[in-house]
């Protein structure tokens, strides 16, 4: 696990990871909160334009219906009828002032019946009684405040608050417009109780181009109409949400009249005593911030895969040459030189390879210089460690190797009980053939005595130079008689060897003196010097002999 952490492959993901998250998850965030301002905005955007548009259309439907409650107020029906009542108001007769009333409420009934969007007509007198009315029964319209008056004069229009009509079954608006007689003097007033679901038509064209619903609330948060089909016309909005929907001039969220959750926005018209209130469903906003949101961790996601698996091929393309390269090292240090590793790519890890192959070349020349040198230098080891022991003119076993023999075999006998015996070989009258026929045919003398041994000892014997003209052979396992018989042998072959020379035949003899091991022997000079006096004998007794010590 460490290692995994720790390995370049792991660092590069690491930090391709980080070098690429941090910017773009700065730079997503940016974006998604300016995505998200801008999703308010333009909700805000929305909404106000919806006020605005319903604003503008009622304020010109409450026009319209005004300019026809004007033009009804300066009609003749209207002047005549109430300037005949106020004169008939002095004269007491009752069946003129009837009579009046009854052709004034027929008038209004006529009119009343073309205006679509008029319930109901009523006309009052300068004391704020009514006097005739379009109505059968009692009019809906309350009477005008005290001071209309004056407010008719300076204004010109009276708007009575609207309210849910229960008889129309809608809700209704008044407006009241004062009846002026042709001499300018304030003879009454005409009340039109207005039907405000016809407006309802409009609201929905308003909604065609723009999305969201619209509520029209009265003075107290109750509805009056709405666009939304259904909309119920019992609701009112808690006095807390109609408090904040007031305050604000900003969007809300709050339990929606169109929406179970809605933003909404409040408009109040100037001209009506209507709060228009538009709303847009929340969770239709919040499923486009959902959306938003969903769609910048999918973008975050694919980049982390893209990303990562990038990172790992680049790991990978730099890791795995690395490994190759581990393990040939490792190879080399296990002694593997034959080791060569195809450099196929252009880049640093592809010259790191090449150095490589050039580096293991060059130790593999190295090693083997080194191996002929030390070949060369065991082989010479060897020659030296022979001519250490031998003796150089006849390649026999030295004195000093002669010594080592000896004591190993003194040794021997005395664990085995199995003797042994040393001969001691001396040349007769080697002097006298040196001077005669000189000392090269005197080497040469030497070695064909030494071959001559050689040839007559078994491989388990040993044949050694002692010195000058004499020599010893050490006969392993034998006793006296048995040497002495190998003696004699030597003696004649040596002979006949030498009158075999083809320039100079030379009548050589050889005078030998024997002993064979004994438990008294501690050194190997005990054994020569027995050897050595047995050659005297030898020689003593005639030369060309064999004198054994033990005899
Ligand atoms: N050619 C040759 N002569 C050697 C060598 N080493 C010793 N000699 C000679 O061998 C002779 C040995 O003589 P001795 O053994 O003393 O006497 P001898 O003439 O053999 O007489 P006896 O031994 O009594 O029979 C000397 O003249 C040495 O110079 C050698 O390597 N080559």
């Amino acid at each position: 696990m460490r290692l995994v952490l720790y390995s370049i492959k792991s660092k590069i993901v690491i930090f391709a990871v980080i070098a690429t998250l941090l910017p773009t998850i700065s730079l997503s965030l940016l974006s998604f909160k300016q995505n998200e301002a801008l999703i308010s905005d333009s909700v805000t955007r929305e909404l106000r334009i919806l006020a605005d548009n319903t604003n503008r259309q009622l304020d010109q439907w409450a026009e319209e219906n005004m300019l026809a409650i004007r033009a009804l107020s300066t009609s003749s029906p209207v002047i005549e009828g109430l300037t005949t009542l106020k004169q008939f108001s002095d004269s007491k007769s009752a069946s003129a002032v009837k009579q009046t009333q009854s052709v004034m409420a027929s008038y209004l009934r006529s009119v009343q019946i073309k205006l679509d969007e008029v319930l109901e007509l009523t006309v009052f007198d300068a004391t704020r009684k009514i006097v005739a009315s379009s109505s059968t029964s009692t009019p809906e319209v309350r009477e005008p405040p005290e001071q209309w008056t004056h407010t008719s004069l300076t204004s010109g229009t009276i708007a009575i608050p609207p309210a849910w009509n229960d008889r129309f079954a809608t809700a209704t608006i008044s407006i009241i417009y004062p009846v002026l007689s042709y001499d300018s003097q304030l003879i009454g007033a005409i009340a039109a109780t207005l039907d405000l679901g016809t407006f309802e038509s409009r609201l929905a064209e308003i909604k065609k181009f723009s999305s969201g619903e619209i509520v029209l609330l009265d003075q107290h948060g109750k509805v009056l109409l709405g666009s939304a089909p259904g909309v119920d016309h019992q609701a009112v909005l808690s006095p807390h949400q109609w408090e904040l929907i007031q305050m604000f001039d900003e969007p809300i969220s709050y339990d929606g009249l169109s929406y179970p959750k809605a933003i909404g926005l409040a408009h109040t018209s100037e001209n009506i005593p209507v709060t228009i209130l538009v709303e847009q469903d929340h969770s239709a906003i919040q499923a486009a911030w959902i959306k938003l949101r969903n769609r910048f961790l999918e973008f975050v996601s694919i980049l982390i895969i893209i990303v990562t698996a990038v990172a790992l091929y680049m790991g990978h393309s730099i890791v795995t040459p690395l490994k190759q390269l581990i393990n040939a090292v490792k190879g080399i240090v296990e002694g593997n030189l034959d080791i060569y590793l195809p450099a196929k790519r252009r880049d640093e890890v592809g010259q790191l390879t090449d150095i490589f192959n050039q580096m293991t070349r060059a130790l593999r020349n190295k090693h083997i210089e080194i191996m002929t040198a030390n070949q060369a230098m065991q082989q010479q080891n060897q020659l030296l460690q022979k001519l250490s022991i031998t003796d150089g003119l006849t390649g026999l076993y030295n004195r000093t190797k002669l010594d080592t023999i000896l004591s190993e075999q003194l040794a021997r006998f005395k664990r085995h009980d199995r003797p042994f015996c040393l001969l001691m070989i001396d040349i007769d009258y080697f002097k006298t053939i040196n001077d005669k026929l000189g000392h090269i045919v005197g080497d040469r003398i030497l070695v064909t005595v030494a071959s001559v041994l050689l040839k007559s000892i078994r491989t388990i014997d040993y044949a050694a130079r002692y010195g000058g003209d004499e020599f010893v052979v050490i006969l392993t396992e034998t006793n006296s008689s048995a040497a002495i018989k190998t003696a004699e042998r030597i003696r004649a072959e040596v002979n006949s060897a030498c009158l075999a020379f083809k320039e100079h035949p030379a009548h050589i003899t050889l005078s030998i003196g024997i002993t064979q091991s004994y438990y008294d022997d501690i050194t190997p000079n005990d054994l020569i010097a027995r050897a050595d006096a047995a050659l005297y004998e030898a020689k003593e007794s005639g030369r060309d002999r064999v004198h054994c010590a033990d005899a």
